[in-house]
């Protein structure tokens, strides 16, 4: 039995005084956290994935967003609200698709509308964004109980990406179903994408897992459709970074494809998220902005160029899978089985 607790895993924490990271492109080598003091700096760490994960993101941005109450309380007193603008648009500027990181600002936003300009906004805000952090934790938790009671005992199941501890405030969203699914005994192991270019399930997903003492098994994407059609897993479980009105569901790339395959193969496919990843005002998914990295990521492997000189690189960072793939979409507040046609909205309600 592991002694490991992976609710120790805490990408985002606020030591008291200051935004503190866990710095993702370092792991699994290295568990180095960095003390942020200003919102600006905190844009940078989200653009740059020392922080990265939809919920996560989400988090980071409401502590960053107390960061920058402080610093414009300090420099403009009663004048806060508009000496904290630039920050915000910082922030908001920082990557397009994850929407939890625009729900947290709104949410933030919505406080800094409650308060007195003559009060320092500090101690409201860190309770909003403190509010924000404890809930993902608990809404995690739910998902868990809730993804992981419908998947039947005895099948193993494959992930993508990281949507875990390190992607969220703790225990993940489609690794939080994996867990209590283990914990529970339904399924024995986990198969993970490594998932390219940035490598989030053999770097963050699988040293979670191990931590856990949850068998894992890495695999190229490019070899999913050969393990489903030994069938070898029962489900697709994944996380994902905006949820469209009509269920559209924008993750991680790759992600589409490991939905063909799954309903080619009688494979279930399952996205778990808070409901603050569904994006009312996207019709469906032609509405969701989808990130453009740089050719870089995919050019080269731990900054060596590996491809040839000439080529050049497409390089989104996420994709879109149509609602109609989709057989479960696990929230906190409930399920939406087979969402084509009908959509998750009613779980706004
Ligand atoms: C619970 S996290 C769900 C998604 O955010 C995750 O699968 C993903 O796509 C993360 O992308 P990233 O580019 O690492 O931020």
């Amino acid at each position: 039995m592991s002694t490991y607790d992976h609710d120790s895993i805490r990408a985002v924490q606020w030591t008291g005084t200051h935004l503190r990271l866990l710095d993702q492109r370092l792991l699994p080598q290295r568990c180095v956290h960095v003390d942020l003091d200003s919102a600006t700096e905190a844009a940078g760490a989200i653009r740059n994935m020392v922080v990265r994960g939809a919920p996560a993101i989400g988090v980071a941005a409401a502590y960053a967003a107390v960061l920058a109450g402080r610093a414009a309380w300090r420099e403009a007193g009663p004048d806060w609200r508009r000496a904290m603008e630039p920050a915000l648009q910082a922030l908001a500027d920082s990557r397009p698709t994850a929407v939890n990181l625009f729900w947290a600002l709104g949410h933030m936003r919505q406080v800094m509308d409650g308060l007195p300009a003559e009060a320092d906004p500090e101690p409201a805000l860190l309770a909003a964004a403190q509010g924000i952090h404890e809930a993902d934790v608990a809404g995690n938790r739910r998902m868990g109980d809730l993804g992981a009671a419908l998947i039947p005992p005895g099948q193993d199941v494959l992930t993508h990406c990281n949507a875990g501890s390190l992607a969220t405030a703790g225990y993940g969203t489609a690794l939080g179903v994996i867990r209590s699914a283990f914990a529970q005994g339904r399924i024995g192991h986990v198969y993970a994408d490594e998932t390219r270019p940035w490598l989030q399930g053999s770097r963050l997903t699988a040293w979670e897992l191990v931590q856990d003492d949850i068998p894992v098994t890495l695999l190229c994407e490019g070899a999913a459709a050969g393990l489903m059609r030994q069938g070898r897993v029962g489900w697709v479980v994944v996380g994902a970074d905006r949820i469209a009105a009509n269920g559209d569901t924008a993750n991680k790339v790759g992600t589409y494809g490991l939905a063909v395959l799954a309903r080619h193969h009688g494979v279930g496919f399952m996205v778990v998220a808070p409901t603050s990843t569904i994006d009312a005002d996207a019709a469906n998914g032609s509405a969701i902005p989808i990130e453009q990295r740089g050719e870089e990521e995919v050019l080269e492997l731990a900054g060596q160029r590996v491809a040839a000189e000439g080529a050049g690189a497409w390089n989104p960072a996420f994709d879109v899978t149509p609602a109609e793939l989709i057989d479960a979409i696990v929230t906190e507040k409930g399920v939406v089985e087979h969402p084509g046609g009908r959509g998750v909205t009613s779980l706004l309600d």
